[in-house]
């Protein structure tokens, strides 16, 4: 009898600054540890259009929903070549950011009606949602002095902080109206205090996972 893990789609959000990045190499390297045949990606990117995407995102000054049109078109993209095959493979999948962002950002930042992005949603992944959502939240004012002491920011990143309250805001709201899929973690915690979090959730989702044959 052989014991594997069944598929997982794990992403990552929060507000910039939060402290995701620092953590998501903890996390491929915890599950890579215990046997897990992972892929690692980012959105926007993921994908050589999507990097494109992501360039001119990031850079561009551009309409409100031409930013979440191109958003949901690099999530295409990502989708079609990066997600979906591995997952069919039977490989975990964990994603620096997904539809949650364009929600808190597009949406909750800048405004945008979120029954338009609910279409798009729809439209892009009508069947796909992750299995965990790692919310690392902060207060505006942890996550802007951690960001000016490490680097130049941004289009985002050079945002007001009306703009941010707006975004942890939504990321806050979806992560009541999916209570099952999310965990938030306290990120004002030191990094050390996070990680022994992370390794608890990610325990529980291993056992859930455990298929035997
Ligand atoms: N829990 C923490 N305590 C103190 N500093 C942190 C913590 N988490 C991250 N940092 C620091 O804050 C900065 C931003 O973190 P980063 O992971 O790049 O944020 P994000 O990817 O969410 O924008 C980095 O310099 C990082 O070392
Ligand atoms: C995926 C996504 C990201 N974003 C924004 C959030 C971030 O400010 C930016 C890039 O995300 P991220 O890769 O987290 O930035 P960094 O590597 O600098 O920490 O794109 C959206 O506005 N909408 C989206 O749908």
């Amino acid at each position: 009898m052989t014991q594997h893990h069944q598929p997982r789609f794990i992403t990552f959000e929060g507000i910039d600054g939060a402290g995701k990045s620092t953590h998501i190499g903890f996390v491929t390297d915890y599950l890579r540890q215990r046997g897990v045949s992972l892929v690692s990606s980012r959105e926007p990117g993921g994908t050589s259009l999507g990097e494109k995407l992501r360039e001119l995102l990031l850079h561009e000054k551009m309409h409100l929903e031409t930013e979440a049109l191109l958003m949901f078109a690099s999530r295409r993209e990502h989708i079609a070549q990066v997600i979906a095959p591995a997952l069919e493979r039977g490989e975990w999948v964990i994603s620096d950011r997904f539809s949650d962002a364009s929600f808190a950002y597009q949406g909750g930042g800048r405004g945008m009606d979120l029954g338009k992005m609910e279409a798009l949603e729809a439209l892009v992944h009508p069947h796909l949602q992750p299995d965990l959502t790692f919310l690392f939240d902060v207060p505006l004012a942890v996550a802007r002095a951690r960001l000016d002491a490490t680097r130049a920011l941004d289009k985002f990143e050079q945002e007001r902080s009306d703009f941010f309250a707006a975004t942890r805001n939504e990321y806050l709201r979806r992560a009541a109206q999916f209570p099952e899929r999310f965990r938030i973690i306290d990120s004002t915690q030191s990094i050390a205090d996070i990680q022994v979090q992370l390794a608890q959730l990610l325990d529980i989702l291993l056992e859930q996972s455990v298929a035997t044959h």
